[in-house]
């Protein structure tokens, strides 16, 4: 049974074919060693923004812009804050978007630590909040994420199973802890919630409206 379930998660992660942009973006992101979201992820991503009809979303962990271009283009109304502590991540991300062909005025990055940024931004404002940086500093964001959501706005943790480590109860290192600590947390409080085994691991909550 395993092993099906592992040919599964493999076959689907191999479904989505992506275009000219999103290699080039994908690229810069191999290029500066940032780790990106799977094709399977960033697809739904995208499918997310488009069904909850999101217009504000902030990101924590722009990398070289991946995440973030699947979100731009799941609306075209969009507008994306995100966040980085790379300023050369964040201008490799502006390229891409650029590039892509998304206007200056629908995207912010904001370079800096998410603990420090996030709380500067205001209460029940963003439709999505995508985490996606430090795993050990997921919890903090999560926790931030749910203030400025708006009701029922959509929480989003990206490799929320961290490779496979989140399962297995001997790993016990201190970004894995912390992961499982918040997968629990979120699950138990949110009656709307799911984990979901796509890519690294897809955490989705929405707020109470
Ligand atoms: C896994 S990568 C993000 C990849 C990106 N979301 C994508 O899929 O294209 C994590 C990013 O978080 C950034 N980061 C790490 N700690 C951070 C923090 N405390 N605040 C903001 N960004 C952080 C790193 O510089 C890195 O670019």
């Amino acid at each position: 049974m395993a092993s099906d379930k592992t040919l599964s998660w493999a076959y689907s992660e191999e479904q989505t074919a992506e275009d000219q942009m999103m290699v080039l973006a994908r690229a810069a992101a191999e290029d500066l060693g940032v780790s990106a979201v799977s094709p399977a992820t960033g697809a739904l991503l995208r499918l997310l923004v488009s069904i909850s009809h999101s217009r504000t979303a902030v990101e924590v962990g722009t990398g070289a812009g991946v995440s973030g271009l699947y979100l731009l283009l799941g609306n075209p109304d969009l507008t994306l804050t995100t966040i980085d502590v790379e300023a050369e991540a964040q201008r490799s991300a502006r390229e891409v978007f650029s590039r892509a062909g998304i206007r200056a005025s629908r995207t912010r990055l904001i370079k800096g630590r998410s603990a420090d940024i996030l709380p500067r931004l205001a209460d029940r404002s963003y439709d999505l909040v995508l985490v996606d940086g430090d795993p050990e500093e997921a919890p903090g964001d999560a926790e931030e994420a749910l203030r400025i959501l708006r009701p029922g706005g959509l929480l989003v943790i990206a490799r929320a199973l961290l490779d496979g480590r989140v399962a297995d109860p001997a790993r016990r290192e201190p970004e894995t802890v912390a992961i499982r600590g918040l997968v629990r947390d979120v699950l138990d409080r949110s009656p709307l919630s799911s984990l979901l085994p796509v890519g690294s691991g897809l955490l989705l909550a929405q707020t109470q409206s």
